[in-house]
């Protein structure tokens, strides 16, 4: 079967047949928590943090919506203020909705599996005190054998026929593993201009000098504001090998986040050393806010590929 819930069901296993394959994500947060190629782990996932349905998860793929950090770090954040730092939906808990890839095939005949997820507002006691707006939404994760797509589906679902339109933002979190946060390059951002969070937020750019980005233990809290690249790569570094990204065009924004050592001290969810292991490259949209009609539908994908 390409897909078991295992774990007293609080996880979905995705497997392709022969150990080609796999990824877990946890019903809390619908959060990616593992994806592994063959035996590789390519995602990072604390030691220290809690899988109970505690605290959102320091680690994997938690999904950021409907606002980007604490409201406060946006200036049009008007009846936003009150959404917790990221959002509600890596805190909430997500329903499985069926696993779509039957036969183990996809449209182009590769072997692979699918899990859907659904998160509605009426679920979520309490949240018209924190976000005005109605919403559905849907999350597929598929598995092929070097790929993993995250679609993230979000839908303005008032019926008020005075509703406005929906403001959010998006964002995937993703924890990407390395070998070393020091010595790791993250290319195909360059030229783009950024919000330097380490520095107050200036707004500075990415020079060619400064391609590809190695980290060599500085902390990096940088939100690149767009276009959207049509790829981002990171390799590991002298041993070889890495990942790609591409993403939807409606998600311009790259986050590349690593706390170092010192932004880790203050971290209680984060195993010793933890940040020497990760760093987070995270598509989204994170830099104002998008707009949605009553009724609409925006669909934000991504593809992490092994290479
Ligand atoms: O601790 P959290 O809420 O998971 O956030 C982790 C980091 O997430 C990144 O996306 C932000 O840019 C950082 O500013 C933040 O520190």
């Amino acid at each position: 079967m390409p897909l078991t819930l295992v774990k007293n069901d609080s996880i979905a296993r995705l497997e392709l047949p022969g150990g080609k394959a796999s990824a877990d994500v946890l019903l809390y947060g619908a959060t990616v928590i593992s994806w592994k190629v063959g035996s590789a782990e390519k995602l990072f996932l604390s030691k220290k943090t809690p899988l109970d349905g505690s605290a959102a998860i320091r680690g994997g793929i938690p999904l950021v919506f409907p606002v980007f950090g604490p409201a406060s770090d946006h200036e049009d954040n008007e009846g936003l203020e009150n959404v917790p730092r990221h959002g509600v939906a890596r805190t909430a808990q997500w329903q499985l909705k069926q696993n779509k890839e039957v036969d183990g095939k996809n449209a182009q005949g590769q072997e692979s599996a699918t899990a859907s997820f659904a998160l509605s507002s009426q679920d979520l006691p309490g949240i018209d005190s924190k976000y005005q707006w109605p919403f559905e939404l849907v999350y597929d994760v598929t598995l092929t054998a070097k790929n993993l797509t995250t679609s993230l589906h979000i839908t303005h679902s008032s019926s008020s026929s005075a509703s406005a339109p929906m403001r959010f933002q998006c964002l995937c979190h993703n924890y990407l593993a390395v070998p070393s946060s020091l010595s790791c390059s993250v290319k195909g951002l360059v030229g783009q201009c950024y919000l330097d969070k380490t520095d107050g937020a200036k707004g500075k750019m990415l020079s060619p000098e400064k391609d590809p980005i190695i980290l060599n233990g500085q902390a990096s809290d940088a939100v690149y504001l767009g276009p959207a690249p049509d790829l981002v790569e990171l390799s590991y570094g002298s041993q070889g090998g890495g990942l790609q990204l591409t993403r939807s065009e409606n998600c311009p924004q790259t986050v590349v986040w690593n706390p170092a050592e010192e932004g880790a001290a203050g971290m209680k969810d984060l195993h010793e050393g933890g940040w020497k292991e990760y760093i987070c490259i995270e598509p989204g949209k994170a830099n104002g806010f998008e707009e949605l009609e009553k009724g609409q539908t925006f669909t934000f994908a991504q593809t992490l590929t092994a290479v």
